[in-house]
This record gives structure tokens, sequence and C-alpha cells, in this order.
């Protein structure tokens, strides 16, 4: 399969198949946000549309990157989302690098966001598809994001029909600086867990799909192959 891996800022509207990837942590949190029963992830643009839609839909809950703030009811953490109860609910996510990239390209034919934690799932989606190219775009740090570009990478390699030891790639993300920052407590929101967290190859065994629905875009988990079993469910 053709492969490009582009920045945010690269991204132009023509991709027709793309993959958007932020390892540490929107995309690693939407998809706790799903195992924990979310019902649809709706994306916001920034703080404010986050709660004018809030105020709009009684219910939903807003969840924004960076410490909490008034009308805000979780931040973009994997391990607080993990003790959070979001059965049936509706989570408006808001986020400086992962939702901003899937924003580019939910007009897409197909777009697909993606980390470490749904990457086996991801590949099986496009696998499926039988598309011959696809766009990755790592939406950290203007697509040089070290843990973006190793799960690109990684996902690259089992779109060729290879089976990657996923050890040096999660080795990049765990060492860079984005986990630093997060390990040493310099980013808000954040719970010292996270990055082990973001660092779960096949935590889960779906896909997540953002398009839009009524002009809103809406993130959805998207089920692979029934015989599809995660490499944590096989181990348990
Ligand atoms: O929450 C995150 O990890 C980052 C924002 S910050 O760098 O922590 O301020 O957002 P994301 O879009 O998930 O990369
Ligand atoms: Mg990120």
């Amino acid at each position: 399969m053709d492969s490009r891996v582009v920045g945010i800022p690269e991204v132009d509207g023509t991709e027709q198949v793309v993959v958007v990837i932020d390892v540490m942590r929107a995309f690693t949190t939407a998809a706790w946000a799903f195992h924990r029963g979310a019902a649809k992830i709706v994306l916001a643009a920034d703080e404010d549309e986050a709660l004018a839609v809030k105020a709009g839909h009684p219910g939903w809950l807003a969840l924004k990157d960076g410490a909490s703030a008034d009308g805000f009811d979780l931040v973009n953490s994997p391990r607080l989302i993990q003790e959070a109860d979001l059965v049936g609910r509706t989570v408006i996510q808001k986020t400086t690098a992962g939702t901003v990239g899937a924003l580019a390209v939910v007009e897409a034919k197909l777009a697909l966001c993606a980390s470490f934690a749904v990457a086996g799932a991801t590949a099986r989606v496009l696998t499926d598809t039988g598309t011959d190219s696809v766009t990755f775009v790592a939406t950290g740090e203007d697509g040089r994001a070290a843990e973006d570009l190793a799960c690109a990478e990684y996902l690259d390699r089992l779109l060729a029909g290879n089976r990657p030891d996923p050890g040096p790639y999660l080795h990049r993300a765990a060492t860079s600086p984005a986990a630093d920052d997060l390990r040493g407590g310099r980013r808000r929101g954040a719970h010292p867990a996270d990055v082990e967290l973001c660092l779960e190859v096949d935590r889960f065994d779906f896909a997540m799909k953002v398009g839009l629905e009524e002009g809103t875009a809406v993130l959805r988990p998207l089920r692979t192959r029934p015989d599809a079993v995660s490499a944590a469910d096989r181990a348990r």
C-alpha cells in the first residue's frame, strides 16, 4: 500500500483515505472513552465551541486537554477516563493536536483516528477496504512528534502485511518529548499512568472513524472482523 506521512499544516483537503494519529493523548483517551461506554464523541474546534455544543445538549459531557475549566467535565487523560462511567453518553472532545487533525480531514472518503491502542484494528479496517493508498497525519508538533511518527510507521508495516515487533516503535514513543513531559508532570490534566496506557498496543479491537453527521464531526468506534481479538484480550 502506498503511504505518506504529513503534519496538520500539509493537509490540503485532497486526502481520500486518512489515518489521523495522536498517541499522546487524544486518540488513546478517545479509545478509552468508547471502552467505558461512550456512544459517540463530537469533535469541537475550540473550548468555546465545546461549551456551546454542550449548552445545546443537556447530558453531553465536555472534555478538554490541559487543565480543567468551568463547564468541562473531563480531561484528556486516558488514566482518568478509565475511571469514568460513560455508558451511553456523548462526549465533546477538544484537544490541541488530535481533534484539530481530525477536523481537518473530516470530509475524506475514509478518515480513521488512531493510536497504538487501536493500531491492529485500524490496519484491519484499511486492509478490508482494499484501498491502495493512505495518508497518515502525525498530529503532534506539526508532524514531527516522535510518538505519532512511530505509530504511523508501525501501521505502515502492518499494512505491508508484516507482523512487526512493536517494541522498537514503542521505545521511540516512550522516549519522546511528549512522554517525557507527561512523566515529568509538565502537562496539565494528566495522570502519571497516562504514558503507560498510551503505549499499550492493541488494547482494543475497534478502530475509530470520524465523519460528518448533519454537519457535525462525530467519532465512532468501528468494530472489525468478528474473529479479531485484541492482544490484551488474548493475554487475559
Ligand atoms: O492532552 C494532550 O496530550 C495534548 C495537549 S498538551 O500538550 O497536553 O497541552 O493534546 P493532544 O491533542 O491530545 O495531543
Ligand atoms: Mg499528541
